[in-house]
């Protein structure tokens, strides 16, 4: 498996279109009138394929909902949502998600070899190429010598690392990451940064990223979109970053754009 930048066509295909999307539900529970409450409404976004994109905004405002919407978890009710020219309406290969709890993931009876390669066996690979190909995802996350542990003698960073090579190992286009970093200490957060910035770069694979980490959005993301509270949350502002990697708090300009950023929710 390579690991090349991904060429325009498919930088194309992996674009992601949305436009006046909506998830709304009908409060039917206790007292409800029927009434419907949008979590996200009217929101508009383009994300190219290839692109790192943050998603940020407060507690609540509906950052996961708009991820698992993209992954094909959750479905809309209102708007479009496409994929290259394709509908999302259902989960694909074509994207993964990381969640924030690497646990859940995981598979605590398989060692870290077999939770990198239980999708190609999925996919009935020949055990030969999975175990190339997962020695190769547990080198790039820096877990090399670790492949045949068992979960529960990692630790949360590594545990993260495994959960990331096992997704990378599946080769989707598509990152889904959902505040994946959040349950970390400050050290190992900035080194899983630095590694997800170093993957990326060299896979070219689409990230969205969600946060509600200001600095973390600005380390990280090519283009970040601020997403307004809820309910009827849309995304309100687009800022391009174009600072270059590896991206430092201490930058003057990083500090520009993190009080620009801060604004919004200081309003
Ligand atoms: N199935 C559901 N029915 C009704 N409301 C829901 C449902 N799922 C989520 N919500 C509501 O949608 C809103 C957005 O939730 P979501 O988890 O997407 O926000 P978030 O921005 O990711 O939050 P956080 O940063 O705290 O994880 C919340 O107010 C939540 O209560």
């Amino acid at each position: 498996m390579s690991l090349a930048l991904p060429k325009q066509g498919a930088a194309l295909k992996h674009t992601i279109t949305i436009e006046g999307l909506n998830k709304s539900y009908s409060e039917q529970a206790g007292a409800g009138t029927g009434e419907l409450h949008y979590i996200i409404k009217d929101v508009d976004l383009v994300i190219k394929g290839g692109e790192f994109f943050i998603l940020l905004g407060p507690s609540g405002c509906g950052k996961s909902t708009l991820l698992n919407m993209i992954a094909g978890f959750i479905s809309k009710t209102g708007g479009k949502l496409r994929l290259g020219g394709a509908e999302i309406d259902k989960p694909g290969r074509d994207r993964a998600v990381v969640f924030q709890q690497a646990d859940s993931s995981l598979f605590p009876w398989l060692t870290v070899s077999q939770n990198v390669e239980f999708g190609l066996k999925m996919k009935k690979v020949p055990k030969s190429d999975r175990r190339a190909v997962s020695e190769q995802y547990i080198e790039l996350v820096g877990l090399t010598g670790h492949g045949d542990k068992f979960p529960r003698e990692l630790s949360g960073g590594m545990k993260q690392r495994v959960q990331l090579a096992r997704v990378l190992a599946n080769d989707p286009e598509i990152l889904l990451m959902d505040e994946p970093f959040g349950a970390l200490d400050a050290m190992t957060r900035r080194t899983m940064q630095k590694e997800l910035v170093r993957v990326w770069r060299q896979t070219g694979k689409t990230v969205v990223f969600v946060t509600h980490d200001i600095q973390e959005a600005i380390l990280l993301g090519g283009r970040i979109g601020i997403m307004s509270p809820g309910p009827s949350s849309k995304i309100s502002h687009i800022y391009d970053i174009p600072l270059s990697y590896p991206r430092e708090v201490s930058e003057a300009e990083f500090y520009k754009y993190h009080s620009r950023i801060q604004a919004h929710f200081d309003e």
